[in-house]
């Protein structure tokens, strides 16, 4: 059979995230743009997440799950020693599961033309390129924070960082030293970048036209987002009401009963991504925040953190509060009852912020959040950072304040405007002929011609 075409001589990718919920997220949905633009795909997984943890959401998700190996089929990455050995383990097994995986579909007549993986595995680029395969690198978080990295990379950036506006950079620009893995590993993003055919962004052009243009002179970069469910944005795919997989189990019918008694705007939703570990002290002053503000609130905590809180604060918040140990975030950011969301600032919360017109008081953590929170007070202008204390805790006063300015306060009208005018031009970005849609063709283009050149 001729390379490169599949038996209906349909286009085949691979999209490989790095198995963690907020990189799963975006590419299982940049997997269903392309299913719906007839690229056939199939998401690659690790055999740990695929047997242990995975829970389809609802039935919305059709696309093909695939596995490959890190290494560490038993446990994932809490079975390795550290950090830094399960990224190499996960290196040299996946580069050869993966390069198995790519041989088996070519023997099954169902050949691979594209690997698109995800900028953490830098070396699914290199089994890509040795398997004769187009490679697409896909970044998770936004353009601002890559382009920081990479002038890091560089050597352009002394570390530490040192002045009064470090902390809107990234935590690792900072705290120096504290996780040498992670840097690491934000660093290699751009170890062989050159090579790639290709840099997907989850981003909308207009969120961040500058970074966008920077970053289009040194590499064949487009902006695809947001790569939230089609239903939030464009409608055109009509089962993509969610995104499909999930490693937590959601709280769903709690939360929506619990929303659909609240008036509109009245809720406070917080969460705080699927990694944040928070200080106990911390948990607390937020609690006592959110109590002294006297709004509704439903607030994630995951299991994990949920010893954090003392059981009978939990208990008092009845009147006025929901805990859940997980939901799914765009439902509830997509309820009227939601005024604010108090978020990590993650990535994706962040795009799902804009591109839903949620106003979000930013309670950054650590890695991007940081300078995702500086672009939500300060470029996007729909948003208040909480600030911290000298011993880097967002005390209740300041919880309480932050809430009440979004809420009800001064600067609430306008930041409810800019929110919208920003989710106005994530919908516009998604819709046939958007940025991003016409992007999305051009990479579908450009595989249906490099399938002819082969
Ligand atoms: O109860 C919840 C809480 C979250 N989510 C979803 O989980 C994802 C969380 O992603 P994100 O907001 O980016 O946070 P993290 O899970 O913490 O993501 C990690 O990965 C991101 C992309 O690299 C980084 O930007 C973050 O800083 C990093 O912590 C989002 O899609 C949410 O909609 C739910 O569905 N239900």
């Amino acid at each position: 059979m001729e390379k490169g075409k599949g038996t209906n001589g349909v286009t085949h990718c691979l999209i490989v995230p790095y198995p963690m919920q907020g990189h799963i997220n975006p590419m299982l949905q940049f997997c269903k743009r392309l299913e719906h633009k007839s690229v056939n795909v199939k998401l690659v997984t690790t055999r740990f997440l695929a047997k242990s943890i995975m829970h389809r959401a609802s039935s919305s998700t059709s696309i093909f799950l695939e596995t490959i190996s890190d290494g560490y089929d038993e446990r994932g990455s809490d079975q390795a020693e550290s950090a830094e050995t399960y990224l190499e383990t996960f290196c040299k097994v996946g580069s050869q599961t993966l390069t198995d995986l790519v041989q088996k579909l070519n023997d099954s007549g169902n050949p691979v033309d594209c690997i698109v993986y995800d900028s953490f595995l830098p070396w699914c680029l290199d089994v890509a390129k040795r398997c004769g395969l187009m490679g697409a690198v896909f970044f998770t978080q936004s353009c601002a924070v890559d382009s920081i990295y990479y002038h890091l990379y560089q050597g352009l950036i002394e570390l530490p960082l040192k002045g009064t506006k470090i902390l809107d950079m990234p935590s690792f620009l900072y705290r120096f030293g504290s996780y040498p893995a992670a840097l690491n590993m934000l660093l290699r993003q751009f170890s062989n970048i050159e090579k790639a055919d290709w840099v997907l962004c989850n981003t909308v052009y207009e969120f961040e036209q500058q970074e966008v243009e920077w970053l289009s002179k040194l590499w064949p970069i487009i902006a695809i987002g947001p790569t939230i469910p089609s239903m939030y944005l464009d409608k055109r795919l009509e089962d993509d009401v969610d995104y499909g997989l999930s490693i937590f189990k959601p709280n769903n019918d709690d939360c929506t009963k619990w929303l659909n008694e609240k008036p509109k705007g009245s809720v406070v939703y917080v969460a705080f991504g699927s990694l944040a570990a928070l200080e106990a002290q911390q948990m607390e002053e937020l609690w006592w925040g959110m109590k002294r503000s006297n709004y509704f609130f439903l607030w994630v905590i995951r299991k994990t953190e949920e010893a954090k809180l003392p059981s009978e604060i939990i208990a008092d918040t009845k009147d006025k509060g929901l805990v859940v140990p997980w939901c799914q975030q765009l439902e509830v950011l997509a309820h009227e009852a939601v005024g604010c969301f108090v978020s990590h600032c993650g990535w994706n919360s962040t795009v799902e912020a804009l591109s839903l017109g949620v106003p979000v008081v930013a309670v950054p953590q650590w890695t991007d959040q940081s300078t995702n929170a500086k672009y939500i007070t300060d470029v996007w202008k729909m948003g208040i950072k909480a600030l911290p204390d000298e011993k880097g805790i967002v005390r209740q006063e300041t919880v309480q304040h932050c809430l009440s300015q979004i809420m009800e306060g001064e600067r609430s009208e306008e930041i409810k405007i800019n929110a919208k005018k920003w989710s106005k031009l994530a919908k516009e970005a998604m819709c046939e002929g958007g940025g991003s849609d016409r992007n999305i063709n051009k990479f579908v283009d450009s595989l249906v011609h490099w399938k002819r050149c082969f």
